[in-house]
């Protein structure tokens, strides 16, 4: 009986073996990725994106395969133009397990493409690896204003939630509809529009709709008609549609579900590989030697490294949108952290500006200068609790900026108080401190400088600050010469080089920028939600407030228009201004 389990172990361990070397199973450390998981792009301006090749062990050289839409993107650097939509990245490695690229690209047409790594040939000091698997980013290219439609029409049912400058859009039609009446109107009038022939089938149908303005720009918006196969549904879901997960204005969900599974497809790929050799390697080891005891100590050495999880208390507080004025009593017993009380700001404004200084001066000499008092913010009253991430949105000149000043103690409220231990804070704000015609190495001791960094600081952090933005290789070029999201990404990782602070608040930070800069910047904002800081972030973008924040509060013209979880302020805020 014995020996018969012997057998058994053996044959189990020679089926797995071959199975092995017969099926190419991703290990755990090849790998080819881009820097962030989706991008965003001008028109017009060059911008990079990062290019990333890994192996187990130290890469001597790496050659990845990169394809892009050449009808929308034009190639500027970083690798080898092969032919039109194909790049060749050769590079010599650098003792790390990981290569890495910047390619630039021109955006010629707006809307959404994609960029793939096709592949990559590694040489690593263990012989050549080849990953074949593709990986594909998202770009976003927003539209521009010559090239905006007003809105889409579909049976004369406009397309809900639908904003100009965003060109993606999936839209669901029941499956009676044998013809998409579908019409799409430019803001301005001398834009021409051209929609694409559609022969409706059932499943997916992609439409495009191309405008161009006078001066030449084009733009593409892209609708995924999803005919259905039953005929169940009413004539289209559009009315459904207000929660951006169904309906008309998914835009980008498919791509990041699609993302999100590749993802795991690898590291399940790369997890069954590893089990499978420890499982060799426990029956051989069996059958050899029969150390039962030594064989389950490395049966536990299969670790299950658990991700750590933000925690993301979302908290059913005050959820009352539309002229909420006073926060409930909320069952959470973090303390309060801010608590902003009736706050009230009230500026000087000229009231009858006049054309000229020499008349500003005899008007001021006379008493004459009429200035009138307006409230930025009027009775303004929410509060943060430690440890908590909250977004502060509001259409441009809303009072989000002053009730952040107000906050971190740069302006004296008019009416009202804020409770707050004000040596805790940081304020970032961006844009600040940067000479353009510097090189990015010495706007990192400027703008270090006009944080309050001391020299030996920044001489100790300063490589780790390059890698963070990701800027090996750029930082002897002028700041002239870079995107503003290599402005951006090299801002945030000055800022946020030193200790994580007990209160971080953030100015605009999170909005500017490709979607590089924006998930990293992310990630730095979760180490510290997980580090315990409280975190308050300014933005016009709900995208952002959603991603980062658990709470939102909306100001609109100094009037807080609702407190309560992001997801539904955020949406409401986008109903109002959509
Ligand atoms: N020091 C000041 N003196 C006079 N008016 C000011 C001052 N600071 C801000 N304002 C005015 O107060 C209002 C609110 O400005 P604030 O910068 O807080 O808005 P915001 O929501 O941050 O805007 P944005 O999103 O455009 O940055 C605006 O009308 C602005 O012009």
């Amino acid at each position: 009986m014995k020996k018969n389990k012997k057998y058994i172990s053996w044959l189990a361990a020679l089926f797995i073996s071959m199975f092995l070397f017969v099926i190419p199973v991703r290990a755990a450390g090849e790998n080819i990725h881009f820097g962030s998981e989706e991008y965003q792009w001008n028109l017009h301006e060059t911008s990079p994106i990062g290019v990333y090749a890994g192996a187990e062990t130290a890469v001597l050289s790496a050659e990845i395969t990169v394809l892009y839409d050449a009808e929308k993107l034009e190639y500027v650097s970083g690798g080898e133009l092969t032919e039109p939509g194909k790049i060749s990245v050769k590079k010599t490695g650098t003792g790390e397990e990981e290569i890495m690229e910047m390619l630039q690209f021109l955006p010629k047409i707006s809307g959404t493409t994609e960029v793939t790594i096709q592949n990559a040939v590694l040489a690593t000091q263990t012989g050549q690896v080849t990953v074949e698997n593709s990986v594909s980013v998202p770009v976003n290219i927003p539209v521009l204003e010559g090239c905006k439609l007003s809105g889409i029409t579909i049976d004369g049912t406009p397309v809900e939630n639908f904003q100009p400058e965003l060109s993606n859009y999936e839209i669901q039609v029941s499956s009676e509809t044998e013809e998409l009446n579908l019409k799409a109107e430019p803001l301005d009038a001398q834009t021409q529009v051209e929609i694409s022939p559609v022969n409706l089938q059932a499943g997916e149908n992609i439409v495009t709709i191309t405008t161009t303005s006078l001066s030449g720009d084009k733009a593409v918006y892209e609708l995924k008609v999803i005919k259905q196969e039953t005929a169940a549904q009413p004539v289209t879901d559009l009315e459904k549609a207000d929660s951006g997960e169904e309906g008309l204005n998914t835009q980008n969900v498919q791509e990041t579900e699609e993302k999100g599974g590749f993802a795991l497809t690898g590291r399940m790929a790369a997890l069954f590989a590893g089990l499978t050799v420890a499982l060799i390697l426990l029956l051989s080891v069996q059958f050899l030697l029969s150390h039962k005891k030594k064989m389950r100590k490395k049966k536990n050495r299969k670790k299950a490294a658990p991700e750590l999880q933000v925690s993301s208390e979302e908290k059913t507080e005050n959820i009352e949108l539309l002229g909420v004025e006073e926060e409930l009593p909320v069952v959470d017993n973090r303390e309060i952290e801010i608590a902003v009380k009736h706050v009230t700001m009230e500026f000087k404004k000229e009231k009858d500006e006049s054309s000229s200084i020499k008349e500003l001066a005899v008007r001021t000499l006379k008493g004459q200068r009429h200035v009138e008092k307006f409230k930025a913010l009027d009775d303004v009253s929410f509060t943060v609790k430690k440890g908590e991430v909250v977004g502060i949105i509001g259409t441009n000149g809303s009072g989000k900026s002053t009730i952040l000043k107000i906050i971190s103690g740069v302006l004296t409220p008019t009416k009202g108080t804020v409770e707050v231990d004000r040596s805790k804070i940081q304020l970032l704000t961006l844009g600040t401190g940067f000479d353009f015609e510097l090189t990015g190495r010495e706007n990192v001791y400027l703008n270090g400088a006009v944080i309050g960094y001391t020299k030996e600081f920044i001489d100790e952090k300063y490589d780790e600050i390059v890698k963070f933005a990701e800027l090996e290789g750029f930082m002897e070029e002028k700041v002239r010469n870079y995107s503003s999201g290599m402005v951006s990404r090299l801002g945030f990782a000055i800022a946020t080089v030193r200790d994580t602070p007990e209160i971080l608040i953030l100015d605009e930070v999170l909005s500017v920028g490709d979607m590089f800069f924006r998930k990293k910047s992310e990630r730095r904002i979760k180490e510290m939600m997980r580090g315990g800081s409280t975190v308050l972030i300014v933005s016009h973008s709900p995208s952002v407030i959603k991603a980062n924040c658990s709470k939102a509060v909306w100001i609109e013209k100094g009037v807080l228009k609702a407190v309560g979880r992001a997801e539904d302020v955020c949406r409401a805020y986008e109903k109002m201004n959509g």
